[in-house]
């Protein structure tokens, strides 16, 4: 996945839009301790500008509530900046009002294409250093009444951005986390019906042959292979096949326990691992499903007298065997099970 594609991916955009809400609010709450700390040490302008901020605050809430998304963020940074060069001019660079300017590192270098992330970071860079030195030139306008409230006012807002960063990061690495689980589920489950595809069976039935190797258990498969099902898409169209193949997943998954584990093999064919099941019950289980597939009521789906029916091959694992053999035993199995007339089980020892 390239820079374009991650900063576009629409599942990541929710989640932005959501985090700008919630910074309204906590900005909007930052803001009226502002108004009263303030209030509290003599500075009625800044009292006044936090009344102000809160009030964009209130309106990007609700610009980005209605999706107007680009005035919402264009009042947030807005307001940030014009907030941090009234707070250095009025009362100083002690103040500590230009941290809120180093929030838009992460929140640049996330959400613009990287030319633009590195254009807007110098222009953030020039503004942060341009405040540093206007400091420097101008004296503060309206300074506070003592040097312990400056300091107040300083570790307040070295305490919000440390927040704001802190959140920020979490955020980051939830969405990342977020993602990486979605990845996984994708390269690991069969689009169409929904089961474990086959790379991720070949993960599975590896582990499941170690764990019954290591605890003593049997480990049966079964490999079930739809009848006939060139006839299904040809008489009925692909897509009423495809609609066999998840009714099938339903009817195949409703037979089987909890900690069977089933993945669509091949196109018309299922994978089933049994742990701690011997052949006997292995064959008493396959036989269970064929029934059930043969009895169901196709006619509803199909509109027609055609019922589908499946073959069955089934098998059990023998000490030191890998999946691969385990697989290809069963696989002789259902050969079987076609070649004697199909709708049928056929279970091999070894
Ligand atoms: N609708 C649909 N058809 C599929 C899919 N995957 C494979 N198929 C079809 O399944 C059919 C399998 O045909 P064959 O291998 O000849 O087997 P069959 O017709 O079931 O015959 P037997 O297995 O001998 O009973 C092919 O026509 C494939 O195109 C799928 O995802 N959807």
């Amino acid at each position: 996945m390239n820079r374009t594609e991650r900063r576009t991916t629409p599942s990541a955009r929710p989640q932005f839009w959501r985090v700008a809400l919630r910074t309204c609010v906590i900005a909007g709450s930052t803001n009226l301790l502002f108004l009263l700390i303030f209030l509290a040490v003599g500075s009625p302008i800044l009292a006044w500008v936090s009344v102000g901020s809160m009030t964009v605050y209130a309106i990007a809430y609700w610009a980005i509530r209605q999706r107007k998304n680009k005035l919402g963020v264009g009042l947030i940074w807005s307001e940030v900046v014009i907030h941090a060069a009234l707070g250095i001019l009025l009362i100083g660079w002690g103040s500590g009002f230009h941290y809120y300017l180093l929030v838009f590192i992460p929140a640049l270098a996330v959400t613009l294409k990287r030319s633009k992330a590195i254009a807007a970071l110098l222009v953030l860079w020039v503004l942060y250093t341009g405040l540093f030195v206007m400091s420097e030139l101008i004296p503060p306008l309206q300074p506070l009444v003592s040097r312990a409230a400056l300091d107040g006012v300083n570790l307040f807002n070295l305490t919000v951005v440390f927040a704001m960063f802190s959140y920020l990061a979490l955020f980051y690495i939830e969405t990342v986390i977020e993602g990486q689980r979605a990845l996984r589920k994708l390269a690991s489950t069969d689009m169409l019906t929904g089961l474990k595809n086959r790379r991720h069976m070949t993960e599975v039935g590896e582990a499941e042959i170690s764990r019954a190797e290591r605890f003593a258990m049997p480990l049966s498969v079964l490999l079930i292979d739809a009848d006939h099902f060139k006839l299904i898409n040809d008489i009925f169209s692909h897509q009423k096949g495809d609609e066999v193949l998840c009714c099938l997943t339903k009817l195949l998954r409703t037979e089987l326990r909890q900690h069977d584990v089933i993945g669509r093999w091949g196109g018309e064919e299922f994978l089933v691992l049994l742990p701690n099941t011997t052949l006997e019950n292995a064959q008493l289980l396959a036989e269970r499903i064929r029934g059930t597939v043969k009895d169901f009521r196709w006619q509803e789906l199909l509109k027609d007298e055609l019922a589908v029916s499946i073959s069955i091959g089934v098998t059990q694992l023998l000490p030191n065997e890998t999946l691969n053999r385990l697989i290809n035993r069963a696989d002789k199995a259902l050969h079987s099970s076609k070649a004697n007339g199909r709708n049928r089980v056929t279970a091999v020892a070894a």
